[in-house]
């Protein structure tokens, strides 16, 4: 590959320490012909033999004046306490307009010597740190490439001259790494934390084992766990030795918090208390997941490329086989909330391992709840009971989950800590006064972002009063998250429905023991009970089986089985909407788990016809619509939604977002202000987008069967929230859609 060439940024460039940092500088540099000459300074003379001969750098000096006379950018990777040798003598030199930098690993003290060493000239310091260390070390080790996606911090001061650190600031992205610029103190604090700390039990643990053993023998059998845990203990004792010394007070601020967290698990250990540990354990080990996703994608996302995930559907197809789609969404969350809540230890099984439904883990995590799992949708809820969520240590991140943050609103206003519930950008642009207002009848506290979108912020300590509440939308969060505060309120809690919404919090409420009173259109609870630990069995989520419901329908010669998927007739709008298009849906061995109605749905081809939807099923299909859209699209003559405005506060305008998709696609759709009305016809092929909204990147996948060219779907990452193996089982049932460039 032709190496990336621009003209020189500086004239000559002197690296002071020739080992795999400074190296690795003046190597890249020269490559990419930043510099009209790179001189290297080094004691030692076959680093500087070597520097020469490996193409690292034009030529080298034995001495540091020789080396930097005419230099304008120096850089010093020498170790870090050799550092304020280095300075004091460079500040006895005539150095003109040089700008100096450093790679050192601390910066406190290299500044501070700096700082002394230089007087005037300081303000020409650019002090900074490359995070790219590595097991190899010397100049043999010099390689142009090492920066590459990896992080710089530059730790500018308020005198450095803003020319100086451009140029530094641009030496180290001509080198394609991340340069971040942060102050000395929150450096080498988060330096502490994740690199010296690590580093110092790693040393520590090896020769703490090493002299307590007597003849070394146990090290016959430390394999695993021991050896990943040391293998940062084969670092270089000097440069660590120097790094301590630098960061001493970072270290020691950082080292106390955790010898206190050791000890409290040392205590848990000697009570024999497996909650704390599991606590810890479940806690961490999610951290670490988190931390391995994000680090995974510095290595493969460019940075060049958005976060924009394309999907690539291909024209065509037909399905057949049997497919179970993952755990109802819905009853995923409420399991979670009140496993939390109950007494004892609900294992759930079935759980969907989507991020809307891991956000709902994790904030019940952060509330001190003990959760183990997912593991192959096996989650185990180690209940605290009505009383006993602890205050999280700060905001409740929902992620993209609407749900997440309208139920736990409610419970969370009869919380007697504080709480304030954030989301991503779709989350944070809808309506959160639908329960702000009603749960601020009964007495709660909470604050709303502007027009009452989130953040919530609710206040602890309140005493909520029952009420009977006439919800204006029909609406299963606002009536869930009424019923949740109204399990901690004075007196009865009692919630009416325009239209009947899905009933999974009443249902689950009694699977765990606790009265529900439903007449008619209204559900009401009382305070005073309390919840029981059970089992739950989660079925598949009947708005995932959805997409295939239409798949199969519009695609010719397809037959397909969907296994044991949730019918609860709060939920099956979509097949009755479907059957009356003309869809060919039978139910099979049908049953009851847990409380919830469910079915093998299977489904063939069907020529479907455009009707006018009722609007009685609207709540019952509230989430199908983006993928029925695409069934009215291949049907034949018009079909017209209406009194479905819910729709435009999802996860994105879904009546906007979808006119505009399949418009995009050549067919006739119109938008009206609770509804749309589509033409069916021919669909083409064309550039649609998702808007970050899960279900219409799955609907316009699905649309594809029928199109004449490919659809390119942008925006599909939250495909994720509700849906994680959508692709995987698409490519299964013969639906040809992949994140682009992986056909
Ligand atoms: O209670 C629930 O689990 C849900 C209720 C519905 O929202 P609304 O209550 O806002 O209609 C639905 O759209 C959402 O996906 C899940
Ligand atoms: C509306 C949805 O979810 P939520 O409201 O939980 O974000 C959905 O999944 O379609």
């Amino acid at each position: 590959m032709a190496e990336h060439r621009s003209a020189p940024l500086v004239g000559r460039l002197v690296v002071v320490g020739l080992g795999l940092i400074g190296g690795s500088f003046a190597k890249g540099l020269r490559e990419r012909g930043m510099c009209r000459e790179v001189v290297g300074v080094d004691l030692d003379a076959e680093s500087r033999r070597l520097a020469v001969q490996l193409g690292v750098v034009d030529r080298c000096e034995s001495e540091l004046a020789a080396a930097c006379v005419g230099a304008d950018v120096i850089m010093l990777a020498v170790p870090i306490l050799a550092m304020e040798k280095v300075l004091a003598q460079l500040a006895d030199l005539d150095l003109g307009a040089a700008v100096l930098t450093d790679a050192g690993s601390a910066k406190g003290n290299v500044v501070r010597a700096a700082r002394r060493a230089l007087g005037e000239r300081f303000a020409r310091f650019v002090p900074g740190h490359p995070i790219a260390g590595s097991e190899k070390s010397g100049v043999e080790a010099a390689n142009g490439k090492l920066y590459r996606r990896h992080k710089v911090i530059l730790t500018p001061l308020a005198e450095t001259d803003a020319g100086a650190l451009a140029l530094v600031d641009g030496l180290w992205r001509a080198l394609d790494a991340d340069v971040e610029h942060m102050s000395v103190e929150h450096h080498d604090e988060v330096l502490a934390a994740t690199s010296h700390l690590p580093h110092l039990l790693a040393f520590g643990l090896v020769d703490s084992l090493a002299h307590q053993s007597e003849n070394l023998e146990i090290f016959r059998y430390a394999a695993g766990g021991f050896r990943d845990f040391t293998r940062i203990a084969g670092s270089d004792p000097l440069m660590w030795h120097d790094i301590f010394l630098a960061n001493r007070e970072a270290v020691l601020r950082i080292l106390d918090r955790f010898r206190s967290d050791l000890d409290v698990l040392r205590e848990a250990v000697d009570r024999g208390d497996g909650h704390h540990l599991l606590g810890v354990f479940t806690r961490a080990r999610v951290a670490r997941e988190h931390f391995s996703k994000i680090l995974a994608q510095r290595a493969y996302v460019d940075a060049m490329h958005s976060n924009d995930l394309i999907f690539l559907a291909q024209p065509g197809g037909s399905l057949s086989g049997r497919i179970r789609v993952p755990g109802d969404k819905s009853i995923s969350h409420r399991s979670i909330m009140l496993g939390s809540l109950a007494e004892g230890t609900t294992e759930v099984e079935g759980f969907l391992e989507g991020e809307d439904a891991l956000a709902t883990i994790q904030a019940f995590r952060d509330m001190g709840v003990v959760i183990e799992g997912p593991h192959h949708g096996r989650v185990t809820v180690h209940g605290v009971g009505l009383h006993g969520l602890k205050a999280p240590a700060g905001p409740l991140y929902m992620g993209n989950s609407g749900t997440s943050m309208r139920l736990l609103s409610g419970l969370l206003a009869a919380q007697p800590f504080d709480t304030v519930l954030t989301g991503d950008p779709s989350l944070s642009k809808r309506p959160m006064n639908r329960v702000a207002k009603p749960l601020r009848e009964m007495g709660a506290v909470i604050d709303t972002g502007p027009e009452g979108r989130p953040p919530l912020s609710i206040k602890g300590g309140q005493r909520l009063t029952g009420m009977h509440y006439e919800m204006p939308m029909a609406s299963a969060q606002v009536k869930s998250c009424l019923l949740l505060a109204g399990l901690y309120a004075e007196g009865p809690t009692a919630v009416t429905e325009p239209a009947p919404t899905r009933d999974h919090t009443e249902r689950m409420l009694r699977g765990f023991g606790y009265p529900v009173e439903v007449q008619g259109a209204t559900a009401q609870v009382e305070s005073g009970h309390k919840l029981t630990a059970t089992h739950i069995e989660v079925p598949a989520d009947i708005s995932s089986a959805a997409f295939f419901l239409v798949a199969a329908s519009i695609a010719e010669n397809s037959e397909l089985v969907l296994e044991h998927v949730g019918i609860n007739p709060t939920r099956t709008g979509v097949i009755d909407i479907l059957k009356l298009m003309g869809g060919d849906i039978t139910l099979e061995n049908q049953r009851e788990v847990g409380g919830e109605p469910v079915a093998d749905i299977r489904v063939r081809s069907a020529r479907l016809k455009g009707i006018e939807i009722p609007e009685d099923l609207v709540p019952l299909a509230i989430d199908e619509f983006p993928v029925l859209f695409v069934a009215a699209a291949c049907a034949e003559g018009r079909t017209v939604l209406r009194g479905a405005e819910e729709l435009r506060v999802k996860e994105s305008d879904r009546i906007q977002v979808m006119a505009d998709g399949l418009q995009a696609c050549g067919v006739k759709a119109e938008p009206t202000p609770d509804g749309i009305v589509i033409d069916g016809g021919p669909i083409g092929g064309g550039e649609v987008w998702a808007h970050g909204d899960h279900r219409i990147a799955m609907s316009f996948s699905i649309a594809s069967l029928r199109a004449s060219a490919p659809i390119r779907i942008h925006d599909c990452a939250n495909v994720a929230t509700s849906f994680p193996n959508f692709l995987a089982l698409c490519a299964q049932v013969g639906v040809r859609v992949a994140r682009e460039g992986e056909q």
